[in-house]
């Protein structure tokens, strides 16, 4: 890692940094300096006041007391337009980019007085060809954005803040949404920023990424600063000890269970979106009681499509599931609803926008998809009184801080939401659980507890299908891992047979050698 000359000069000082939100104290006396030119990674588990720091540092949020100094001048930052002015940029989680506007117009807009006009775009283009030259982050600069894969969008995200002229560059979990080819190209992207003198924010839940791309790293638990270190000096067990406060199991241990009882089957599954374009393609495949079945892939490949057909949010085009004596197709569609009280629990990929419902308190998400029943889990649920109960003994035994059922779902930090989404839904003891991402955004010592109840639930001998893009997930959870390509199962591999090596090149439509004969392959497809 090249150091550069001026690394001793510090580009953003936070001195005695405090916010409270009512009785949360999600920033308490914070201090930090951060060297010109280097990239920071800031970790610390759920709720630990990461977002907050940041959303101070760029102007969103202000802070009830401290300093910050920017190339050694303290600033006052009333504003996400004051921080953009003293060269601070910020790329959030979920993209604040107009979808049926082009990238060239993203860019500017806000930031040229001329607006849209000719003289505007014609300037901006030069500079925008000048720093996707400079960063390696090319973009068609006429597309539209919502004609662009997720990897792009975050360059245009990344452009926009270059363009209003940023020096201090603040990452938000910016992984969480790429394929493995995307977060190396940002790596590299990284390193071209950090060449020229840029410094790198960077929060993430990876600490693989910590190590391989930060300089220095900075951890927050429950909204103090408790430790930092220059990253060649750590490792990923001294910093999820010091994330968690107590040693983290990183590996989980599975019973035996092998059984032949199908719970869930599809045969020829396809499905069609509203452009009439073939998203599954005769998708064939089962998940037996007491297994987990892992479907691998890049995202977009169907993976989605099959937890929505599976759970009841999407109709099949042709083919059909069955799950137990029940048989759904075109002609005999079943709701999410009716696929719940077949005993199907349903964690969505998407927490804000399937999960729960924002605006609802944390007690209201807590029940959602089972508001309907009369009783769920015991509770009688027009007894608002024992909702709450139920509410706090969810969030005791799956620890979602703030313990406050009363709390908006929406201010919960994201991996909170997560444990709370996943709690209701575990908690009802499914047969079968049809799982996606459970543990984007969450926290090293939330990630043990998700991966050791799932495992709990099926030496039980429940049926779980997990869709996940992290492998190492994939890997050290599922009994057997179907990998998608294309809307198509193109191949089966047993846990013992499967290894991040087999999965990468299964992912891209090839099958390795020693598989050829071993593996379950699609419909005759020749790989
Ligand atoms: N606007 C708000 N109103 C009330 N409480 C808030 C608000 N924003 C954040 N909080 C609370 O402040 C604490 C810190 O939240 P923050 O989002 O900064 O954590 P985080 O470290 O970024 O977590 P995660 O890794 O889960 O994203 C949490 O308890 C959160 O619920």
């Amino acid at each position: 890692m090249s150091r550069l000359p001026n690394e001793k000069q510090i580009a953003l000082e936070l001195c005695g940094i405090d916010k409270k939100f009512g009785a949360v104290h999600a920033n308490s006396n914070i201090d930090l300096q951060v060297p010109a030119g280097t990239i920071h990674g800031i970790i610390g588990e759920n709720g630990a006041g990461k977002s907050t720091l940041m959303n101070i540092i760029y102007g969103f949020y202000t802070a009830d007391s401290g300093e910050i100094k920017i190339s050694g001048t303290t600033r006052k930052l009333n504003s996400s337009k004051e921080a953009i002015s003293y060269g601070i940029g910020m790329v959030h989680q979920h993209f604040m980019l107009v979808d049926n506007f082009s990238v060239l117009e993203n860019v500017i807009l806000g930031a040229e007085s001329g607006g849209l006009l000719q003289p505007s775009l014609k300037k901006a283009r030069t500079e925008l060809e000048r720093l996707a030259k400079e960063y390696q982050l090319d973009v068609p600069l006429d597309a539209l954005i919502e004609d662009l894969p997720v990897g792009l969008q975050q360059r245009v995200e990344i452009l926009k803040a270059l363009y209003r002229g940023a020096k201090i560059l603040i990452l938000d979990e910016p992984t969480g949404v790429l394929t493995p080819q995307e977060t190396d190209h940002l790596f590299k992207i990284f390193d071209a920023l950090r060449e020229q003198g840029v410094t790198i924010l960077l929060i993430t839940h990876k600490l693989r990424e910590i190590l391989a791309a930060t300089d220095n790293v900075s951890v927050m638990r429950q909204g103090a600063m408790v430790a930092h270190r220059k990253t060649s000096e750590t490792d990923k067990e001294e910093l999820a000890e010091l994330m968690v406060g107590r040693k983290v199991r990183l590996k989980v241990n599975k019973g035996d269970t092998k059984t032949e009882q199908v719970l869930l089957s599809t045969t020829d599954l396809t499905y069609l979106d509203e452009m009439g374009v073939e998203r599954l393609k005769k998708v064939s495949m089962s998940i037996k009681a007491g297994e987990v079945v892992g479907i691998a892939g890049v995202s977009g490949n169907g993976q989605s499509e099959l937890m929505s057909t599976l759970s009841g949010l999407i109709s099949p085009s042709s083919g059909h599931i069955n799950i137990g004596d029940k048989q759904i197709d075109a002609q005999h569609p079943s709701s999410a609803d009716e696929v719940r009280q077949l005993g199907v629990g349903h964690i969505p990929e998407d927490r804000l926008v399937m999960g729960l419902i924002k605006s609802f308190t944390a007690e209201e998400s807590a029940i959602l998809g089972y508001q309907n029943s009369a009783i769920y889990n015991g509770v009688v649920l027009n007894k608002p009184k024992m909702i709450n109960q139920e509410c706090v003994r969810l969030m005791e035994e799956w620890d979602v801080r703030p313990r406050d059922p009363k709390l908006r779902s929406s201010l919960f930090s994201g991996g909170n939401q997560q444990k709370l989404i996943i709690a209701r839904e575990v908690d009802k003891n499914p047969d079968l659980l049809l799982i996606g991402q459970p543990t984007r955004g969450v926290d090293i010592g939330a990630i043990e507890l998700i991966h050791k109840r799932i495992v709990e639930l099926r030496d039980k001998g429940k049926g779980i299908l997990l869709v996940s893009v992290e492998l190492d997930e994939i890997l050290a959870l599922s009994d057997r891992i179907i990998v998608m390509f294309d809307g198509k199962v193109v191949g089966e591999v047993s846990a013992e047979q499967a290894n991040e090596k087999v999965l990468g090149m299964m992912m891209a439509n090839i099958m390795p050698d020693h598989l050829k004969s071993s593996t379950q392959v699609n419909q005759g497809e020749q790989l």
